[in-house]
């Protein structure tokens, strides 16, 4: 155990020496100029080197003689390291150093991918090798050709291979090269010479067009005179049709034939005509041509610059776990002795200590039932006299029973020890979300694409806001703005308001909105319409594209596969994230629900995750439509057993200790998880930090959805009108009260009656949609009113 708190202090600061490892950008331009100065150095002593490396080579022994003078332009430096290069290493084939420590200097200086230049100098040192042994084998009498290198290596492969081995060698190197690195294949070669037979044979003919246009008429009769006197010569109208349909295809592949046939007259002729070869328009090969020229789509290129938010910006809430060994030892006691006291004997205990809880596994002896021990949770809290126990009767796959029992200190996990974890930062998935830390304090890592869609619950005050800011974090430190768009909906207006600052980089909204983090429910309705509009468009174009999901889809994007002409273009990751469901279902009912759950159903392919928090986890808010299209489930401490039943379909989040203690389950196991911790300032500074650097012109645009502007999403026919619809409506106006009670009061009606004819006002315009508690508005002001709109209508 104490090895584990080694462990969990260490994970951190590995990460941050890291991080400050990398140059700041006054450093790149100092370093960058220098190199950029010394490659060109470098280069001007190579060259002089080669006209005067003979005389030069006596003076190097005697470096630090003043006296003496080296020819080298760049004097005895220059002419000691060309030597070094040149003489001693690799021959004429050191100028690619030269170049590639000036090409360095531009990388660091321009600030262009670091990528790039590491295959510069992979491929620049082994053709500088390949080149010294092939000057070393041809020149080998030309010290200055190969180098000592190219010479020595030389003698050894020959020792080994022989000469013809050598050859062999150097030929398949080269080969090597050409495909790898070049990316020249026979395919490539045959298919550049058919163009350039294309191209020479258009020129050829439009050269030709040309020549017959400019032909004056004089010219036209010569010609004529002459073919006619040719065609004299020859036989038969037929022959003239030939050559006629000759010249206006493409060359025939069989001329051969005809003109044996042409030699015989009097034998029926037969003309045999293959049709061309049409141009094939290789998909692939355009692509790959694409790619060739203009590289791989980077959809992160026009926010190029774009930095990532530095771990710096999160805080650390100090070291890692202690271990308090009499608090181990006094619980393991208690345990023992409560099972004891049940007759139950315990063969091997075991205890993993995590951030808030630690895990005692007992095996028990032989022929003990587990149920048993199951049915003891009671009982050992209270011998324990701690809140939140949880027992796991047996832990899956380990055979052995599980007894969580609270720290008495709990450890807070900070959101930079799980971001600098190498578990998130080599985390290869499409959403990484970094959850927290396991009971055996491990970083707990999931990929939202895979849930695909995520509920939390808990009581208030729980730590629902802090897991939810958590998830965001995550994924602002992992995914480009260009790759995920967040849809915030928060009817309590405060929890999301921070990421207002990273509006027009992360935030999706509605055209003509100002707000892009939606309170107001009406507008949570069309934006979740908005969702199902998008989320068809990209149905049709990934049906287009003949992929079957958003990954197979960009990836075809970025290798240049899909035209932008025709639609296509690079679809981010679009996360609905709903603080407060139980508002939204209470206020807005139906109306939200379905979008909600066809989303659900269908959206994951797609690209468009939903995540669900809510406070109140009854059974009206997570309605079994709801809950069967959302797998992955968080539950935070709830208060009742119910709760907990209907979150994660059983019981143990009433039994969560609270503060980010929660159950993770993404189907059938559950994973008892501490929330990463990330305070609102913190927040606030990472939001701070993306909001500060450019960003695109506007907020990522959904599709515009036209809403019901009337509130009369009620298609009823107007002939099918309760016989009380006048009088029902006039009782509404007069008393100014769009209620369905109102209507069974006056007009003695049963409540369906009145149910419907509300319904029918509605349709008529005559009262606004249904406001949950609160009665309708009544949109007409009096019987005038009244009476025009219903005289003007059917
Ligand atoms: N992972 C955590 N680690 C430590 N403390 C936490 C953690 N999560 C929450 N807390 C504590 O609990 C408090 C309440 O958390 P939070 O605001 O997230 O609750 P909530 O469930 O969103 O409440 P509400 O529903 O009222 O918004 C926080 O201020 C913090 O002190």
């Amino acid at each position: 155990m104490a090895k584990k708190k080694a462990k969990t202090r260490k994970t951190p600061k590995k990460k941050l020496s890291k991080t400050s490892f990398a140059f700041s950008r006054q450093q790149k331009v100092v370093l960058g100029s220098f190199l950029m100065l010394f490659g060109l150095a470098l280069l001007v002593a190579f060259i002089s080197f080669l006209f005067n490396w003979q005389t030069d080579q006596s003076t190097l022994n005697h470096f630090a003689d003043r006296e003496i003078e080296a020819r080298n332009w760049l004097s005895k430096f220059g002419a000691v390291v060309s030597d070094l290069f040149i003489y001693q290493g690799f021959g004429v084939a050191a100028f690619i150093i030269a170049f590639l420590v000036g090409l360095t200097g531009i990388y660091l200086f321009l600030n262009f991918n670091k990528q790039n230049l590491q295959k510069f100098w992979f491929w620049g040192v082994l053709v500088m090798i390949w080149l010294s042994i092939f000057f070393g084998f041809f020149a080998a009498e030309n010290a200055l050709l190969g180098g000592r290198v190219g010479f020595e290596m030389n003698d050894f492969l020959q020792d080994y291979l022989g000469l013809f081995g050598t050859v062999l060698l150097m030929i398949f190197l080269f080969m090597v090269y050409l495909t790898v690195r070049l990316k020249v294949t026979p395919e490539l070669i045959g298919n550049y010479i058919k163009t350039s037979k294309k191209d020479f044979q258009a020129e050829f003919r439009k050269e030709k067009e040309k020549e017959n246009i400019s032909e004056t008429d004089e010219e036209k009769d010569w010609k004529e005179e002459i073919l006619g006197k040719e065609e004299e010569q020859n036989s038969g109208p037929e022959i003239e049709l030939n050559t006629k349909v000759a010249e206006e295809k493409e060359p025939s592949p069989t001329p051969p034939a005809k003109k044996s046939k042409k030699e015989e007259p009097g034998e029926v002729e037969m003309e045999i005509e293959t049709a061309p070869e049409e141009d094939e328009i290789d998909e692939g090969n355009v692509s790959s041509r694409l790619v060739e020229d203009f590289g791989e789509f980077d959809p992160t290129l026009e926010l190029s610059n774009y930095k990532f938010p530095t771990l710096e910006l999160l805080k650390d809430y100090g070291g890692g776990i202690t271990v308090n060994q009499e608090e181990l030892e006094e619980n393991k006691n208690r345990i023992v002795e409560t099972l004891k006291n049940y007759k139950i004997e315990i063969a091997q205990i075991k205890a993993t200590v995590g951030p808030t809880v630690t895990l005692y596994e007992i095996v028990p002896e032989a022929g003990i039932r587990i149920s048993k021990i199951k049915n003891l949770e009671d009982d050992i809290a209270l011998s324990l006299s701690a809140l939140g126990i949880r027992i796991i009767a047996p832990i899956p796959g380990k055979g052995t029973i599980g007894i969580e029992v609270p720290n008495k200190n709990s450890t807070i996990v900070s959101m930079r020890s799980v971001i600098a974890s190498p578990k998130f930062q080599k985390a290869e998935m499409e959403l990484p979300m970094a959850l927290g830390k396991t009971i055996s304090n491990e970083t707990f890592v999931v990929d939202l694409a895979k849930m695909p869609h995520m509920l939390m619950a808990g009581a208030t005050g729980q730590g629902k806001s802090v897991g939810l800011n958590a998830i965001l974090t995550s994924l602002l430190y992992s995914k480009h703005p260009a790759e995920v768009k967040f849809v915030l909906v928060d009817p309590k207006k405060v929890e999301l308001t921070l990421f207002n600052k990273i509006e027009r980089h992360y935030l999706a909204k509605l055209p003509d909105t100002e707000e892009a983090i939606i309170t107001d429910n009406t507008k949570v309705i069309h934006t979740l319409n908005s969702l199902c509009i998008e989320m068809d468009n990209r149905y049709e174009m990934l049906k287009d594209a003949m992929v079957r999901n958003i990954k197979e889809y960009n990836v075809k994007f970025r290798n240049r596969k899909l035209n932008p002409e025709n639609g296509h273009k690079f679809l981010p990751y679009i996360i609905l994230v709903v603080d407060e469901f139980a508002d939204l279902i209470m206020t807005a009912g139906k109306e939200v629900e379905a979008p909600i759950a066809r989303l659900a159903q269908l959206a994951r392919a797609v690209g468009i995750h939903l995540i669900i928090a809510t406070q109140r986890p009854s059974v009206n808010v997570i309605t079994g439509i709801i809950k069967a299209n959302f797998p992955a489930r968080i539950a935070f401490r709830v208060t009742s057993k119910i709760d907990s039943r209907t979150i994660l379909d059983g019981q143990g989040a009433d039994q969560l200790i609270g503060r980010g203690d929660m159950l993770f389950t993404q189907g059938s196991e559950m994973k008892r998880l501490q929330c990463a911790f990330v305070d609102t300032p913190e927040v606030d500074e990472i939001t701070e930090f993306i909001g500060s650097q450019k960003a695109y012109p506007d907020a990522h645009l959904l599709p515009a959805y036209e809403g019901e502007e009337n509130g009369t999403g009620l298609d009823i026919d107007v002939s099918e009108r309760d016989k009380l619809f006048r009088e029902a409506a006039e009782v509404i106006v007069t008393a100014q009260q769009g209620s369905a009670s109102l209507l069974q009061r006056k007009l003695k009606l049963g409540y369906n009656r009145a149910g419907r004819i509300i319904d029918q006002l509605e349709a008529a315009g005559i009262v606004g949609p249904f406001e949950g508690s609160k009665a309708r508005q009544v949109l007409i002001t009096d019987l005038a009113a009244l009476d025009q709109l219903l005289n003007e209508s059917p």
